[in-house]
């Protein structure tokens, strides 16, 4: 079957970045990608490509390369589903913040309706992909809804998760790991697993496009994220056996990556890792290994969890322990409000729980980020509820100048690993400062000595 017309439903991170890519990547397709949410839409559509929704480095060239000739960004999501061969599911999946599964279980309610919008429009044969995180075993429900249309139309459901990473999206995106399919055993089936092969294979290399079976799929990608979590949690877990024992976890974690069985990325002790997906995943993950009785499984994995959220929780603690016992009426800078570089995306960033404990403790919060806005910090805080919007504005200053928002502070917090972070001017920064001046790195970026010799009490996560 030749594919020329693919659609994708839900504009957010995943599925703007990878319809531009897969548009820049196989001209001969035209995909369209649409979304309920217009401001969204109006914004992958407006004029300067510097101004799309979401910031990753080089995804604006690639939009202003494809779009208008065979990307297009729209609110008529039934057209889209009507034309297309092949639609992309790439809708949220929040943790459920109701009912049962509360706070555990993903909120597959937009995956449904998406299934529901499919099976009204849809008058002709159609591959139906799932993209967003789901539990496994969804396609199964999904495959229920469509069928259960009467109408003679044939669907094939696949499972095709995504695993690219906020900041380096476009590039996890040109030249992948792998790519994982998954597809029933039946003719129809395989059928539908070499058209999506076939689009894949316009830029992917073959040995690296892997098929499976679609609950395998499905699991995989939940796997994928636990084991990633796992590792951030575990050398966490290190990082304060370090503090207690004059270990440097940095050391620590060059030792054992060079073991080529451990390897070394994902070995970077932070303050927490955030992102709108390692907590969801894992919660999810947990709730499908209880739903079975699986309780052990479901304890091994909820670990990774509490240790991130003691990790979080360690670091503002240490804050105001170092502050003499009181931050109040103190003014603390954060520098970085994301929840890793070159992003600006907030979802879940430890900066938030960091932030909301010190504010409990009545601490002044200046934030510098160079691409978070104001509203959204103020909206992230406000989505804790842990106090009004009005308390939290008094809580909260900004400035678009880092060397602004450290003028006067007793301590700064390094939250986000921005690159810039480490080039600033530190001596000018630590003239304008309350002494001792302390500076408190969440990311282990900065030079300790060169700090030091400035006159910085300086601290670092494991050391
Ligand atoms: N953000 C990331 O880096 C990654 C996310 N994922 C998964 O991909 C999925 C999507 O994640 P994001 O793109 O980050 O979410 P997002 O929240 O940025 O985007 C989802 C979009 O879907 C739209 N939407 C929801 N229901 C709709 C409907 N019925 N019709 C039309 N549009 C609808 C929303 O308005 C929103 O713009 C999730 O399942 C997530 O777990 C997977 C890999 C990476
Ligand atoms: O399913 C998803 O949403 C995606 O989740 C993660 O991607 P992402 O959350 O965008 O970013 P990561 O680079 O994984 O970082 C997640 C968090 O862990 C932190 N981290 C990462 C690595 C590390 O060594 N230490 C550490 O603290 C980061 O600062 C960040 O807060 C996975 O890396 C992707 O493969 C996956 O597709």
């Amino acid at each position: 079957m030749e594919i020329t017309k693919i659609c994708c439903i839900g504009a957010g991170y995943v599925g703007g970045p990878t319809m531009a890519v897969i548009a820049q990547k196989c001209p001969q397709i035209q995909v369209t990608v649409v979304d309920l949410n217009t401001e969204r839409i109006l914004a992958w559509n407006d004029k300067n490509t510097e101004n799309i929704p979401i910031y990753e480095p080089g995804l604006s060239e690639i939009v202003a390369e494809a779009r208008g000739r065979n990307l297009f960004f729209s609110t008529d999501v039934e057209k889209a589903i009507d034309e297309a061969q092949i639609i992309f599911i790439s809708v949220n999946t929040p943790t459920k913040t109701y009912g049962k599964g509360k706070g555990m279980a993903a909120d597959l309610k937009y995956i449904e309706l998406c299934a529901r919008q499919i099976a009204k429009v849809a008058k002709g044969d159609k591959i139906v992909v799932e993209k967003s995180t789901l539990p496994v075993r969804t396609a199964e429900a999904i495959k229920s809804i469509l069928d259960s249309t009467g109408n003679g139309v044939q669907f094939q459901i696949l499972s095709n998760p995504e695993f690219l990473a906020e900041g380096t999206a476009v590039q996890d995106l040109l030249s992948p790991d792998r790519i994982l399919i998954g597809g029933d055993y039946s003719v129809e089936g395989q059928k539908a697993i070499k058209a999506l092969v076939d689009v894949y294979s316009n830029w992917v290399s073959p040995e690296k496009i892997l098929t499976t079976n679609v609950w395998s799929s499905e699991l995989s990608k939940l796997t994928a994220n636990a084991f990633l979590a796992q590792r951030i949690s575990s050398i966490n877990a290190m990082s304060e056996l370090c503090e207690k024992t004059g270990a440097d976890v940095n050391e620590v974690a060059r030792a054992i990556g060079m073991d080529s069985r451990i390897g070394s990325k994902f070995l970077k002790a932070s303050v927490g890792f955030g992102g709108s997906c390692f907590q969801k995943d894992i919660l999810n993950l947990v709730y499908i290994a209880k739903s079975y009785g699986l309780n052990e499984v479901a304890d091994y994995w909820e670990q990774v969890i509490i240790m991130n959220d003691h990790q979080k929780r360690r670091f503002s603690n240490n804050i105001v322990q170092t502050l003499y016992n009181t931050v109040a009426d103190k003014k603390i800078t954060f520098l970085g409000w994301a929840f890793k570089k070159d992003t600006n995306d907030t979802r879940e960033s430890a900066a938030i729980y960091v932030a909301d404990d010190l504010i409990n403790e009545h601490a002044k919060i200046a934030v510098f980020d160079p691409k978070v806005s104001r509203k959204k910090i103020l909206s992230d805080l406000d989505y804790l509820e842990t106090r009004t919007l009005e308390e939290n504005e008094k809580s909260i200053f900004t400035s678009e100048d880092p060397y602004l928002s450290c003028e006067k502070a007793h301590a700064i917090a390094v939250l986000t690993e921005w690159d810039e972070f480490v080039h600033y001017d530190w001596q000018k920064i630590y003239d304008g400062m309350q002494k001792p001046a302390f500076v408190f790195d969440g990311r282990n970026i900065l030079d300790k000595t060169k700090l030091e010799a400035i006159g910085f009490v300086y601290q670092a996560i494991g050391s």
